[in-house]
């Protein structure tokens, strides 16, 4: 897991677009997001990564971000986990790719993207129940994929497909440094923001070329090993936070075994930008009796992780 992730790609800050408050009206909550201005009233897009952590700066705010398997349960329920996150304030969504050989990923996510694939989940699926989506979801989705699914489409047409779809930035935590060119340029030119991955065991001259690179945000992997839910998140974090932050100002989002909302402050508290939630939220979604189930524990479950950040 660590040497897949020990390396990162580099690209240009996007530019910033004007913004202005919008008051949109959820089921739920009712949030006020700042939305790039449209040509059209009726298509509202969502600000980027990077354009959405600055936002959160000035308010004093700490980014939460969950990820969820893309067909687990099913795509209808991943449809309606999209907009429940997002309405239960949620700041960036990672939506993953399934895969058969997901390297980095613990027996839980794992187990999701099997039961995806089993239910026959492809790109194409994925990509046109977003098409649905994006528009009625207020905040930025990020697609987690490993390289090889990007390879086997040929690197020029994923990412105009990813860009097409409305999707915002792109995570590949298994490509190393060394590889990414390409990729780079292909993310810019699609004006995706590609997210990369620094480890506890990253060497601080490959960190700091990773945060040099890093476009969105650096996504701190907290502990070495595989993604899974953990008792506690090492207090290692914090040292490593500050290390980041001595080479940049871009922000710093955690993720890796975070699973509580007391982990969730915790984290915060270190000073980071940004918290990533997986396998708790994989868990309850794939494993609850229904979808419908599912659903209402991922509301309560994110409204409980919302609420203990600033
Ligand atoms: O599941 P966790 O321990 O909460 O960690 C987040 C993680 O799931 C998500 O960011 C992720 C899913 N698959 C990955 C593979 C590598 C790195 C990160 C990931």
């Amino acid at each position: 897991m660590a040497a897949a992730l020990k390396s990162t790609p580099s690209f240009l800050q996007l530019k910033k677009p004007e913004t202005h408050f919008l008051v949109r009206h959820k089921p739920t909550i009712v949030s006020t997001r700042r939305f790039a201005p449209m040509a059209s009233v009726t298509a509202i897009r969502s600000l980027g990564i990077g354009e959405t952590f600055s936002s959160l700066k000035k308010q004093g705010k700490v980014a939460l971000i969950p990820y969820i398997t893309a067909g687990d349960p099913d795509l209808k329920t991943t449809a309606e986990a999209l907009k429940v996150l997002d309405a239960c304030g949620c700041d960036i969504i990672e939506l993953g790719v399934p895969y058969s050989d997901p390297l980095a990923d613990g027996p839980v996510i794992q187990a999701a993207a099997t039961r995806s694939l089993a239910r026959g989940t492809n790109f194409e699926a994925i990509t046109s129940m977003l098409k649905e989506v994006v528009p009625q979801v207020s905040c930025p989705i990020a697609l987690f994929t490993y390289y090889n699914p990007i390879l086997k489409r040929g690197i020029e047409k994923f990412m105009s497909t990813v860009k097409d779809i409305g999707v915002h930035g792109l995570v590949v935590p298994d490509v190393p440094l060394e590889e990414t060119g390409v990729l780079r340029k292909e993310a810019v030119k699609n004006k995706l923001e590609l997210v990369l991955l620094t480890t506890p065991t990253t060497p601080t001259e490959r960190m700091k070329a990773i945060v040099e690179a890093a476009d969105g945000f650096v996504y701190l992997v907290s502990s070495v090993g595989v993604t899974g839910a953990r008792a506690s998140v090492s207090d290692r974090v914090q040292t490593l936070l500050r290390d980041i932050k001595e080479s940049t100002t871009k922000p710093v989002a955690v993720g890796f075994g975070i699973s509580k909302p007391e982990h969730v402050k915790q984290v915060a508290a270190w000073g980071a930008d940004g918290v990533i939630v997986g396998s708790a939220i994989v868990k309850l979604l794939g494993e609850a009796k229904s979808p419908e189930e599912g659903l209402k524990e991922l509301e309560s479950f994110t409204k409980s992780l919302k609420a203990a950040l600033p």
